[in-house]
Order: structure tokens, then C-alpha cells, then sequence
């Protein structure tokens, strides 16, 4: 038997991320140009945050169907079916005559998106050995976070240039262009065909032979053939039961190591969220006072931050497996004391403040991308996507939750428009992250203990 090519899972995965960057590019795509929007739509501010609200609605409310999809169709056809969506909602938004449509745009952008990321997460572990898993996961974690940067910048330089409609149908062409190329490169597991081969009912040797990471190189030895079956007589498999959705879900919950995931999940990112989806450059010009090209350039510095703890959070957490949810603990607790002396501190906060807000805050990003580590090592395989789905809603719904209550509390006030921003406003508003800080460690603490007790009893080690 030939060697089977060791390159594809990296070939695989590296058209994996890169449809991961794109989808994270079509879910920014309107961060850089909402005076564009506003202008081409004719709408005010309010409606203009309904355009990103709308997306995140839409993206953590199909996570879990999502999930089950995943389970059941595998990750190709799921990154392909979110790319086709992507691809659909941003030539909806390139032509729409009308803001409802604009609405629709942005809803078929927010499912593709919801699509991705869990897939290309599901993928991951059929192509690369467990001790790899962590930094492949966080790699992917920072290619999306570069995804981020391109729909910033050259985005907007794009659409100054050829225009709303050619800009936007540019990026559709762009997502189609992922989309084939995913046809023909991504294969769920080693053995799979791909999207194309699948169609065409015919596997070509690259997918026959390839072979995942995880497996050790064929010794040399020459292999035997397997024993014939013919006189064995034929034993009917027991019939595996189809679970139906609640079942599939108690199942999950069930296991305290879900939900350990999950609480990881829940408490990490939502700070970075809101600060980089709506609330941080409202904060550093309304409420510290800075010009909008500083504010811009503190903001660079949470990229910057978030790539480099995505660097070094891979290989700690893959070496030290049984205090991965510490580190993330402990990320978390730091988060939350620079968030208080923020609000404890009388008046302005000092820059060096700021800096280390700006700093400490983003790591949340790549601290999240432990609890999908503890989620796979507690997660049955058939529950995989459901298991990734399901923790992926944790972030997500905290973060629109508190993105909610701080523009309430600004608006209770009376400080909700820019006129009427203050730094005390502002400093009550963020103040609603504390309870969701304490009450997502708290269930951490919890819910580590019970997992401990539930491997202790089951036998079971961390892999
Ligand atoms: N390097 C930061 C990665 C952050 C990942 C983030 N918490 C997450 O869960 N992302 C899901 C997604 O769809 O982007």
C-alpha cells in the first residue's frame, strides 16, 4: 500500500479556516461601513444596530439545530451549505432596493455564518492527533480573528471604491470562490470523499488513502490480509436508536463535562464582545473622551492581544490538559479585577488603565476556545456537533444579553445617545458584567467539581 500523504489534514484544514475567515468577514462586513449603510439605506443608528443584533439572534439561535445537522450531514456539507448562505445573503445586500431586504441579507449572513465555525470545530479532531487538537483549534481561532481584520479596512476601501453594489457582490464572488474550493478539498473524516467526489459517485486515491494525523505511519511490515468472512456467519448489527431531539439533549446534559464546557463558553468572551461588537468605541469617545482615530488605535491593540494568547494558550492548554479550566478560570478572574478598578477608579481611568483593559479583556476570545477542548473530551462523538453547537450558544447568548442591559442601563440614565454620554453612565452600564462574571465561575466551580466526581466514578482520565 502506498504511504498515505500526511499534508492533506493540514490542506484540509487550512480551506476549513479559511471558510471560517471568510464567514467571520461576512459577519463584521458591516463594522467598517455603517455610515455607508446608513447612507445607502437611509436609516438611522438604532436600525443600524439592528442589523448586527438581527445577525447574532440568528447565529446563536442556530446553534443547536445546527448542531443536529452537523451530526447528521457531516461538516463538509455544512460548511458548504453556510458558505451557499453567505454567498446568498451578501448579493441580497449588494442589490437590495429596500432596508427589509437588508434585514433578509443580514439573516441569511447570520445562518451561514452559524453554519461554519462548529463544523470546521467538528472536523478537526478526525484529521489531527488529541495532543495537536488544542493549538489546531486556537490557529483556527486566529485565522478568523484575521478574518476580522480584512472586513475592517480593506473592505471599506473596497466599497469607497467600486461602490455598494459592486463591493458587496465583490465579496460574494469572493465567498463562492471559498465555496468551490471546499468542494473539491474538504472530506470530513480520512477515507471520505469530497462534496465532488460525492456527486460524482466516484472516490479518487487522494481520499482513499489519505489518513489523519493521529494515526502512526505504516511500520513497513508487510500487512496481512484479514481472515475471510465467507464461512462466518453474518451477526445483525443491534439496531442503533435514532434519539429523537430531547432525548439527544438530556442525553448531553446530562454530562457534567458538557456543561462544564458550556459555563466556560458562557463566562470568557461576552467582555470582548461587547466591548469590539458595539459598546468599546462608544465608551473610549463618549465616556473617556478620546478622538475617534485614538480610540481606533487602542482598539487594534485587543487584535493584537487576542492573536498573541491565542499563540500561546494552544500549546499550554494541550500540555497541561488537567489544568485547562483553571487557566481559563483564571483568565476570566483577571478580566473581571481590571473591569473593577475601571469602575472603581474615581473619575477618568489613567491610559496605563486603559491599555491594560484593552489587553486583558480580548484573551477571553481565545480562553473560550478551552471549553470546546473540554467539551470534545466529554462529548460522545455521535453528539459532537450538537456538543459544539451547544457550548458555542454559551458565549453568544451572554454576550447579547449584556450588550442589551448596558444600553438599557445607559438609556435608565438618561445618557443613551452620544450627546448625553458620561463616563459615570458608562461606568454603571458596564457594572451589569460583574453578575455574569460571578455566576458563570460560580457554575465553573460547580460544575468542575461534579465532572471530577463523574470521571472518578466512570474511570475515566482526560485525554
Ligand atoms: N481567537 C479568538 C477566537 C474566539 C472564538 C470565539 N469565542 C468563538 O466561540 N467563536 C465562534 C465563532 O463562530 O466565531
Amino acid at each position: 500500500m502506498r504511504t498515505a500523504r500526511p499534508l492533506l489534514p493540514w490542506v484540509v484544514w487550512g480551506i476549513a479556516a479559511l471558510a471560517y475567515a471568510v464567514a467571520v468577514i461576512n459577519r463584521s462586513s458591516l463594522s467598517a461601513l455603517g455610515p455607508a449603510a446608513q447612507d445607502h439605506f437611509g436609516i438611522d443608528a438604532t436600525l443600524l444596530s439592528m442589523f448586527a443584533m438581527i445577525q447574532l439572534i440568528v447565529y446563536a439561535a442556530l446553534q443547536i439545530p445546527v448542531g443536529v445537522l452537523l451530526d447528521r450531514f457531516g461538516a463538509t456539507s455544512m460548511i458548504l451549505g453556510g458558505g451557499l448562505l453567505m454567498v446568498a445573503g451578501q448579493a441580497v445586500m449588494a442589490t437590495a432596493p429596500e432596508v427589509s431586504l437588508a434585514i433578509l441579507a443580514r439573516v441569511l449572513v447570520g445562518a451561514g455564518d452559524a453554519c461554519t465555525f462548529i463544523s470546521v470545530m467538528r472536523m478537526l479532531p478526525e484529521w489531527f492527533a488529541l495532543r495537536q487538537l488544542a493549538t489546531v483549534s486556537q490557529l483556527t481561532g486566529l485565522i478568523g480573528q484575521a478574518g476580522q481584520l480584512v472586513s475592517v479596512a480593506p473592505l471599506a476601501a473596497l466599497v469607497g471604491a467600486i461602490g455598494w453594489t459592486g463591493g458587496f457582490l465583490g465579496l460574494a464572488a469572493c465567498g463562492l470562490l471559498v465555496v468551490l474550493l471546499s468542494a473539491l478539498v474538504l472530506r470530513d473524516r480520512p477515507g471520505d470523499g469530497t462534496a465532488l467526489e460525492r456527486v460524482l459517485g466516484r472516490k479518487g486515491r487522494l481520499s482513499r488513502e489519505a489518513r489523519s494525523l493521529a494515526t502512526p505511519p505504516p511500520t513497513g511490515v508487510a500487512e496481512v490480509s484479514p481472515p475471510s468472512t465467507e464461512m462466518i456467519p453474518v451477526v445483525r448489527e443491534p439496531r442503533v436508536r435514532v434519539l429523537g431531539f430531547w432525548s439527544r439533549a438530556q442525553r448531553l446534559l446530562a454530562l457534567p463535562g458538557v456543561r462544564l464546557a458550556y459555563w466556560l463558553h458562557f463566562t470568557s468572551p461576552f467582555a470582548v464582545n461587547v466591548f469590539l461588537l458595539l459598546w468599546g468605541t462608544p465608551f473610549l469617545t463618549g465616556g473617556v473622551g478620546l478622538s475617534l482615530p485614538t480610540a481606533g488605535g487602542l482598539l487594534s491593540l485587543t487584535v493584537l492581544s487576542s492573536m498573541t494568547a491565542g499563540l500561546l494558550l494552544g500549546p499550554l492548554s494541550s500540555r497541561f490538559v488537567e489544568r485547562r479550566v483553571w487557566i481559563a478560570f483564571g483568565i476570566v478572574v483577571a478580566i473581571m479585577a481590571v473591569w473593577i478598578a475601571v469602575l472603581l477608579w474615581p473619575g477618568t481611568p489613567p491610559l496605563w488603565l486603559l491599555v491594560m483593559l484593552l489587553v486583558v479583556t480580548p484573551i477571553g476570545g481565545p480562553a473560550s476556545m478551552i471549553s470546546f477542548e473540554v467539551a470534545r473530551s466529554h462529548t460522545p462523538r455521535s453528539f459532537a456537533g450538537f456538543g459544539t453547537g451547544l457550548v458555542n450558544t454559551g458565549g453568544f447568548t451572554a454576550s447579547l444579553v449584556v450588550i442589551l442591559l448596558i444600553g438599557l442601563v445607559l438609556d435608565l440614565q438618561g445618557a443613551g445617545s452620544p450627546e448625553s454620554y458620561s463616563m459615570g453612565a458608562f461606568k454603571v452600564a458596564f457594572a451589569v458584567q460583574i453578575p455574569f462574571w460571578l455566576f458563570g465561575l460560580t457554575m465553573i466551580l460547580i460544575e468542575s467539581r461534579r465532572t471530577k466526581g463523574w470521571m472518578q466514578e466512570h474511570g475515566r482520565s482526560l485525554r
